[in-house]
């Protein structure tokens, strides 16, 4: 398994089944702006607000290659065990992203469990062996990157972008990067400030 970041803006998403587990997919792509289609005979109530709601959109049917084939990812969380292999097969065949939710080794995609704090995310996976272990860990690690990383890696990434524009010296621009990164800015907001106020004196923005 190789561990990628996706930008998945514009992407159509296809989830194949409506039950508990769709409906926990779906909360978790709702979390980055994800709206997916849903692909289902049955429908969670839960699934049917967030339709009525326009946060999915629904297909009341047996899923078909048809409703896969334009689909950039596609998760298969029926409990038709036929279908959701064909369709792990064929979705595989043709170079899509699959993540199958009752046999991984079928699909080619797991999701893993994460922790937002602003520009930092932190994604803990246990190559299927037990996601409750990815999700222990996730929740022991709340603690030591608490809220305080939000405001710091908002620094980190404003500064990185003035770096970029204004420091010509690669040598130059990795010093400069390479402090920001040191954690005592973490805790203390006025060593950043001081930072700033150093960085943009040797390189005015002109
Ligand atoms: C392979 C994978 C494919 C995929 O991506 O779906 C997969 C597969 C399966 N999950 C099963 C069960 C459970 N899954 C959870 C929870 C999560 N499952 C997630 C990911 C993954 N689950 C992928 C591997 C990731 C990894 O290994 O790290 C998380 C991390 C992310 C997310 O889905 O959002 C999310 C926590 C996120 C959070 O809390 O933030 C819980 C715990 C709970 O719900 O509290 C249970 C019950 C207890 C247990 O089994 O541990 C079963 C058994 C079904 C059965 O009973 O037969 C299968 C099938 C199999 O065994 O392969
Ligand atoms: N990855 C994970 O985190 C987990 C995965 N699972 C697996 O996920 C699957 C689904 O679990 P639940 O939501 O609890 O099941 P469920 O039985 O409650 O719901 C199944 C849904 O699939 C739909 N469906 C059935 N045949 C279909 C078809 N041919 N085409 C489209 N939709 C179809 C049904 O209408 C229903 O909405 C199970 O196979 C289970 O083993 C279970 C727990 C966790």
């Amino acid at each position: 398994m190789f561990p990628i970041m996706i930008d998945l803006t514009d992407q159509k998403i296809v989830i194949a089944g409506g039950g508990p587990i769709a409906l926990h997919k779906i909360e978790n792509l709702l979390r980055f702006g994800i709206c997916a289609h849903i692909v289902s005979p049955e429908i969670h109530p839960s699934i049917e607000q967030l339709a009525a709601n326009e946060k999915v959109i629904l297909h009341r049917k047996k899923v078909e290659w048809s409703d896969l084939k334009d689909a950039f990812l596609i998760m298969l969380v029926t409990d038709d065990k036929e279908a959701n292999e064909r369709m792990a097969t064929l979705a595989k065949k043709h170079g899509k992203l699959v993540v199958h939710a009752e046999h991984n080794d079928l699909g080619n995609a797991q999701i893993p469990a994460v922790l937002i704090r602003g520009k930092l995310m932190i994604s803990v996976s246990t190559g299927g062996a037990s996601p409750t272990l990815s999700k222990n860990i996730r929740n022991h690690l709340e603690d030591q990157f608490d809220e305080r990383y939000e405001e710091y890696l908002d620094f980190l990434y404003e500064t990185r972008q003035y770096i970029k524009k204004h420091v010509d010296s690669r040598h130059e621009r990795r010093i400069w990067l390479k402090k920001a990164a040191d954690l005592h800015y973490l805790d203390h907001p006025e060593e950043r400030d001081r930072y700033i106020a150093e960085l943009t004196s040797a390189y005015p923005d002109l």
